[in-house]
């Protein structure tokens, strides 16, 4: 019978499943950090339970660490708690910790994939909604709660409803200055932050296959910025390259073993899945949100769609959010002065990332309006950006390579964005008060993010591709 890849990985790890309960699922893999674990770890120490299968459980700290001067004692008191908490769960529950000052400390979204941790056809869980992220690899990766963390904990199974399968296809090749970021922020603004809830998308067609690992996880990486349980991506000869040798990945026979099965790992041409939707890429240009959730968001030379086209029942909401973010209808963002550039988060914080920001700031300023953090997402990005001598070029350009975290993406550690102001940011949402109290954000590419760390406003970075001279 012809299957989905979702179908085959998701059947592959059934250890039950009873008409009417959810299914009994394996995980592979369990991803910890410190913000959604301290609970469980609290839950099994009321029952008296280990953690089953400590071997299969990988912890980081990453939330809320610091992004300058790691080496000192967390300056805030519930950040350092709550790194403290990890520290001593992982040492008492026997869990491999990546924590501050290791060289494998990163976000954890990042980590897992330069380890050679996250592999094709892997169940992987973390109690953080952008687990999704590793699905890149061709797993099913997917966030959970509290109290399922503990469950993972305590069984190395999960109890979960076989979701619905939706499969979005770009075809084509991406214009001048667009890039994965852009993709998945045009997705989203055509089917809605609501439009994948309930299914589990697969991405396919030529520009999807066309894009590295780096590119692919920023793409799944918000494919719960439209509701979807995940998003993943058939692994390929891309992915194989990108395994090959990392750290955790198989070795030797092991490899040759692991890699006769990941060749099986792809939705067969006759699979049925529940959904279908297809996009052109010629049609997608360089993208920016100007609301406050990832689905608000528009190609960068467009003006603000009205408040008056959306569905009535939203145009409460839609007012709410331009008034929040200081924008009115139809009004253009080209050109509007901004506060703050953070380039960073477990959507564009790797090399891959760096290099390119960096090619485009080397011989240039940051422009004095704006404060710039470059924050690397994890200590081995860190260590090959300062082997690159990326970090030389951001300094040239007026500011300097941070420590691993998840920083701006969220006000959860020192790095929060004074309210009021707008900051360009490479994370993924930007809800209301996301990156501190009345912060505003505008979730854009990092190339799209470089270009107004240079001009201090809102900027195509067609333009100064096209015209270097400008800027
Ligand atoms: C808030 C934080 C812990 C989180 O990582 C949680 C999540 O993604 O579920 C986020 O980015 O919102
Ligand atoms: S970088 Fe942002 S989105 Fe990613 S795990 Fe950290 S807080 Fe969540």
């Amino acid at each position: 019978m012809s299957k989905t890849l979702v179908e085959k990985i998701w059947d592959a790890h059934v250890v039950k499943s009873e008409e009417g309960f959810p299914d009994i699922l394996y995980i592979d893999t369990h991803l910890i950090h410190e913000v959604t674990s301290p609970q469980a770890f609290d839950g099994l120490r009321k029952r008296g339970l280990p953690v089953l299968r400590p071997k299969q459980t990988v912890a980081t700290a990453d939330h809320n660490v610091p992004t300058i001067d790691q080496h000192l004692p967390i300056k805030e008191e519930l950040s350092r708690y709550q790194v403290d908490m990890l520290t001593k769960n992982c040492a008492e529950f026997g869990v491999e910790l990546y924590g501050l000052g290791h060289p494998f400390q990163g976000i954890v979204h990042v980590i897992g994939p330069e380890l050679g941790i996250t592999l094709p056809g892997k169940t992987m869980v973390c109690g953080d909604s952008h687990t999704s992220t590793h699905g890149a690899f061709g797993a099913i990766a997917f966030g959970i709660g509290t109290s399922q963390v503990e469950q993972v904990l305590a069984t190395q199974c999960l109890l979960q409803q076989k979701p619905k399968t939706m499969k979005i296809e770009v075809n084509g090749t991406l214009n001048a200055g667009v890039r994965a970021k852009d993709i998945i922020l045009y997705i989203i603004s055509k089917i809605s932050a609501a439009g994948g809830t309930g299914y589990f998308i697969e991405y396919a067609g030529t520009a999807i296959q066309s894009l590295s690992m780096e590119a692919r996880m920023t793409i799944c990486n918000m494919s719960i910025e439209m509701g979807a349980r995940g998003g993943l991506i058939a692994p390929d000869e891309i992915t194989f390259e990108y395994v090959k040798g990392r750290r955790f990945a198989p070795q030797g026979e092991a490899w040759d073993k692991a890699l006769a099965y990941w060749k099986t790992l792809y939705s067969d041409a006759d699979a049925q899945f529940d959904s279908v939707l297809s996009f052109d890429a010629a049609d997608i240009e360089p993208m920016i949100t100007y609301g406050t959730n990832p689905g608000m968001g528009m190609g960068i030379t467009q003006h603000i769609p009205a408040t008056a086209a959306q569905p009535d029942s939203e145009q409460f909401s839609y007012q709410k959010a331009l008034d929040y973010m200081g924008f009115k209808d139809d009004e253009p963002l080209l050109g509007k002065q901004v506060d703050y550039v953070f380039i960073g988060s477990c959507t564009n914080s790797r090399i891959e990332d760096l290099r390119e920001v960096a090619e485009f700031v080397y011989g240039r300023q940051k422009a004095p309006n704006v404060e710039v953090w470059i924050v690397p997402g994890s200590k081995q990005v860190e260590k090959q950006a300062i082997e690159e001598g990326l970090d030389k070029v951001f300094e040239a350009a007026g500011f300097g390579l941070r420590e691993p975290g998840c920083s701006a993406c969220l006000g959860m550690n020192e790095d929060k964005i004074p309210a009021g102001k707008y900051c360009i940011s490479t994370s993924n949402r930007n809800f209301e008060g996301r990156q501190g109290p009345n912060a505003r954000t505008l979730l854009v590419s990092p190339l799209t993010a470089a270009a107004a760390a240079v001009t201090g406003q809102i900027t195509d970075v067609r333009t100064l591709l096209n015209h270097p001279e400008l800027a």
